[in-house]
């Protein structure tokens, strides 16, 4: 049996998780580089949390240059096994209006200059995204935003751009053709990192704005950004809350394979593994790739 941990991702405006308690700070050393920030730990009741904000406090780091191998490497060698990342996002459907929280079940990854894997030459892997939320952790989100009485949608695509720019008009009404409901600068490859680490994943995406396709709204800045994210913030860490209150003591199996992901993807032959990599692996692939298995 696994304890359950819940690391929580803080996104735009989210630096801090309030209500948590016995909080020790740590720097997290990583084979990949440095974490956006120290890890903060805490309990919320009985319930293990780990709080990582990924543009680092103060907001320093650009969604290009966040280190998302770091980040989700120093969240499992903390124990998380199942990650709730906070993103602000905008909108390409009437329907869902700033303020709204929409509990994305896919993404498609328009980003091109990130680290996306950790694995590579020396050990090669391939894991399914098919289904890149846990849909038990989404179910527990979509209770807690009900018992907290949260405007939330269940379910919807999130196109992560690669940014800092917002998208052109003519970018937003592609994708709003295409049928995306959201758009942010983050969820990938954060969502791909967690799959290969073993580590459940839900994104809760906020959103904020109409992106720039809407024929009633201006295009989107960040002073609108911020606004309504004051309002988000608060509710968000209701949410948080309450998920934390009822989330189990044990690792529950995740219908979408996220909790056995590395157990056929990894194609290398032991024969053919580089050491040096096997051994950045440790925290990522080591129910896989450690003594036992080699
Ligand atoms: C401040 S607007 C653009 C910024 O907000 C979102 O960040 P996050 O996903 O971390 O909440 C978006 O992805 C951009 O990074
Ligand atoms: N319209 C938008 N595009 C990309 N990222 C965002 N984050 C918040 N709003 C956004």
């Amino acid at each position: 049996m696994t304890k359950a941990v819940l690391g929580i991702i803080g996104g735009s405006g989210v630096y801090d998780l309030p209500g948590l308690t016995d909080i020790r700070e740590e720097a997290v050393a990583t084979p990949w580089g440095e974490p956006s920030d120290t890890l903060r730990f805490g309990r919320i009741g009985q319930t293990e949390i780990v709080f990582l904000p990924r543009h680092g406090r103060g907001h320093r780091l650009s969604p290009s240059d966040i280190n998302y191998r770091a980040n989700i490497d120093a969240l499992k060698r903390a124990g998380v096994t199942d990650i709730v990342s906070l993103s602000a996002c905008g909108s390409f459907k009437p329907e869902l209006q700033p303020g709204l929280f929409v509990l994305v079940d896919q993404y498609v990854d328009r980003t091109h200059r990130r680290e996306s894997t950790f694995f590579g030459t020396g050990c090669v892997a391939h894991v399914s995204m098919a289904h890149p939320v846990g849909p038990r952790l989404a179910e527990r989100l979509a209770a807690a935003a009900e018992a907290e009485g949260v405007p939330y949608r269940k379910g919807g695509t999130y196109v992560c751009m690669e940014g800092p720019q917002f998208s052109s008009y003519a970018e937003s009404i592609t994708y709003r053709h295409l049928g995306y409901d959201v758009i942010g600068m983050t969820a990938m490859p954060e969502a791909k990192l967690a799959r290969e680490a073993e580590i459940t994943y839900a994104t809760l995406a906020m959103v904020t704005d109409f992106d720039c396709w809407h024929p009633e709204h201006g295009a989107v800045d960040v002073a609108d950004v911020i606004q309504v994210m004051h309002g988000n913030t608060e509710k968000a860490r209701r949410l948080v809350a309450r998920l934390a209150a009822g989330f189990p003591a044990e690792r529950e199996p995740c219908p979408a394979g996220s909790h056995k992901a590395l157990d056929t993807a990894i194609m290398t032959a032991p024969s053919a593994r580089d050491p040096a990599l096997l051994a950045k692996l440790d925290a990522v692939a080591g129910r896989v790739l450690g003594p036992k298995n080699a």
